[in-house]
């Protein structure tokens, strides 16, 4: 990798808008958390459990997932994640997060909607104190779940709005297509949530297609197999409905065999608003510039790919044109300070 390329992607301003906090569990404050509150887990050490990320399949990881975030009981906990999160990424450049949570992960085990809002709200407006980074909040619907429970979440955000920007579906692809969600996601738009969805991801064309006509998402969460569908391909490329990819999570999932069999570049290519992000990032190995990276080397990206994917990371945000610009406007000065350095 060039010494620019690699200034590039270290100094570049960045959002990332595919992200679940959850995701963001390191063993170690799994380990913590789960001594302050007496939660009995099946590993012992920091080794045990970063062993224990081995994964087959989308599924594989949900397992875990939701096992590992049974530590997370108190508003100080939620606050904890959510920091240590923000922390990281203010080393990557990251200004702008659109961040998920999956409250029906925590309400199913006895934990309030409220605790985790305020503790992942109390983080998010210290990072815009203290760090400089702006946000906003995707509540996504649990897909393995029924319907029923995704109203009682969406009746919990609507006194929230104020805190929860858009909603999201998330979980267990394979069995759950966007068809069962269409009424909730009728109603949360009816509220005034802007609505996303993970399809494409071990889904297929047809799921991304629902995605859009069944639930009218504004963004599509991965995506990938939209791209096993020239006219889908087209219909994306026109509309410039954005896709949030994530390298390593595929990869980490088996859903690509090698990162050079990584969507991002092709997509590029098709003239998709493609942005780079890193999902669950204590799971999958790699925050927001560990994917820039492994990208960056696989799929031997120019570094007017990378300015790219960096402008595109605003470009495809919920952030009104004028903020789009101002932070594309500093990633413009960020690249020539680069250049004269
Ligand atoms: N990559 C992913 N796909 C579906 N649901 C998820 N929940 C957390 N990460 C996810
Ligand atoms: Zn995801």
């Amino acid at each position: 990798m060039t010494d620019f390329a690699n200034a590039l992607i270290d100094r570049l301003p960045k959002a990332e808008l595919h992200l679940h906090i959850e995701g963001t569990l390191e063993p170690e404050l799994m380990l913590t958390l789960a001594k302050r509150n007496k939660v009995q887990l099946p590993y012992e050490s920091v080794e045990d459990v970063a062993k224990a990320y081995e994964f087959d399949c989308l599924q594989d990881f949900l397992d875990l997932y939701y096992m590992g975030m049974s530590v997370l009981q108190t508003e100080r906990d939620f606050h904890d994640l959510t920091w240590a999160y923000l922390l990281k990424v203010k080393a990557d450049g990251l200004t702008h997060v659109e961040m998920f949570f999956d409250p029906q992960a925590h309400t199913d085990r006895g934990i309030s909607f409220e605790t985790v809002l305020g503790g992942i709200v109390l983080a998010l407006e210290q990072a815009n104190r203290e760090l400089g980074i702006t946000s906003k909040l995707i509540m996504c619907f649990l897909r393995h779940l029924p319907e029923e429970q995704a109203f009682d979440a969406l009746e919990c955000a609507c006194k929230h709005k104020d805190h929860i920007f858009a909603v999201g579906l998330d979980s267990s692809e394979k069995g759950f297509p966007p068809p069962l969600f269409e009424r909730v996601f009728a109603a949360a738009r009816g509220e005034g949530f802007t609505p996303v969805a993970h399809v494409g991801e071990e889904g297929t064309a047809e799921n991304v297609r629902e995605g859009l006509d069944l639930l009218k998402i504004e963004r599509i969460d991965h995506g990938n197999q939209a791209l096993s569908d020239p006219e889908l391909t087209a219909r994306l490329a026109r509309q410039q409905t954005p896709l949030t990819m994530c390298p390593l999570s595929n990869l980490r999932l088996k859903g690509i065999p090698t990162l050079g069999h990584s969507p991002v570049k092709r997509a590029m290519d098709a003239g998709l608003l493609v942005t780079v992000n890193s999902d669950d990032p204590s799971y999958f190995g790699g925050y927001l510039n560990d994917n820039y990276r492994a990208i960056h080397q696989a799929l031997d990206l120019s570094e007017k790919d990378i300015i790219k994917l960096a402008k595109n990371s605003f470009a495809a945000s919920f952030i009104s044109d004028s903020e789009k610009q101002a932070h594309i406007d500093a990633i413009d000065a960020v690249v020539e300070e680069i250049k004269k350095s």
